[in-house]
């Protein structure tokens, strides 16, 4: 069957060879209701055929935006490979019981973040940061909690596109797209 996964796998694994740094890093595109864009690099935590999975406050730019409007591109590029996939689709809210899992593999000092920060709203100074920091690690002297508001989205792909850096910017476009009977390709321009 010709669907984009494998080609996303080995694409990935590539780049995990070859990026200095975060090779799952991926810019994330949200709109509001009005269509005012906005975006954002995040870490791919998870993905399969139902879906790509990143993780973040729920009560931030991006969230507010998802929640009001949730449809998404997600855009790696990854320059060691001079490789770029967009995926595009609606995106869901993830299980609880998915982002506890998730969540209680991330480090200490992730975990006590994840309270401390109001992510997106203005911050008076960086001690004023630190305090609600402190405050986290003693309130929580063991493990600590995921924050209610803080958890993944999933990506649900209806279409894929991969982009191949060729000489003279004659590049390959191949674009992917889920219809009624499965994922058809074909090539674009570039
Ligand atoms: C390499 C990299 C990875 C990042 N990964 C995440 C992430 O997985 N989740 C997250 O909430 N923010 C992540 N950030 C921070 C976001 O880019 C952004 O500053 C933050 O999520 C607030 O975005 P918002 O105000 O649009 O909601 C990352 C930033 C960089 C540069
Ligand atoms: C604010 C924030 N939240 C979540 C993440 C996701 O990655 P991790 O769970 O590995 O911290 C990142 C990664 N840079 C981040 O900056």
């Amino acid at each position: 069957m010709n669907t984009p996964f494998t080609r996303f796998a080995e694409w990935l694994a590539a780049a995990e060879a070859t990026e200095p740094n975060d090779p799952n890093a991926v810019a994330l595109a949200t709109a509001t209701p009005q269509g005012r864009p906005s975006v954002r690099i995040v870490l791919l935590k998870g993905w399969d055929e139902q879906g790509f999975v990143v993780y973040t406050n729920l009560t931030g730019r991006k969230s507010l935006e998802l929640k009001a409007n949730p449809f998404v591109q997600l855009n790696f590029h990854w320059k060691t490979q001079r490789r770029q996939i967009r995926i595009e689709g609606p995106v869901e809210q993830v299980s609880d019981h998915e982002a506890d899992a998730y969540f209680a593999t991330r480090p200490r000092l992730s975990q006590a973040g994840a309270w401390a920060s109001l992510q997106s709203r203005p911050l008076p100074d960086r001690a004023t940061f630190e305090t609600r920091l402190e405050e986290v690690l003693q309130r929580f002297p063991d493990e600590i909690p995921r924050p209610p508001h803080w958890s993944g989205w999933r990506i649900i792909p209806e279409s894929i596109e991969f982009w191949q850096d060729r000489d003279g910017r004659l590049h390959d476009r191949e674009l992917f797209t889920l219809g009624t009977d499965g994922w058809t390709s074909g090539l674009l321009y570039p």
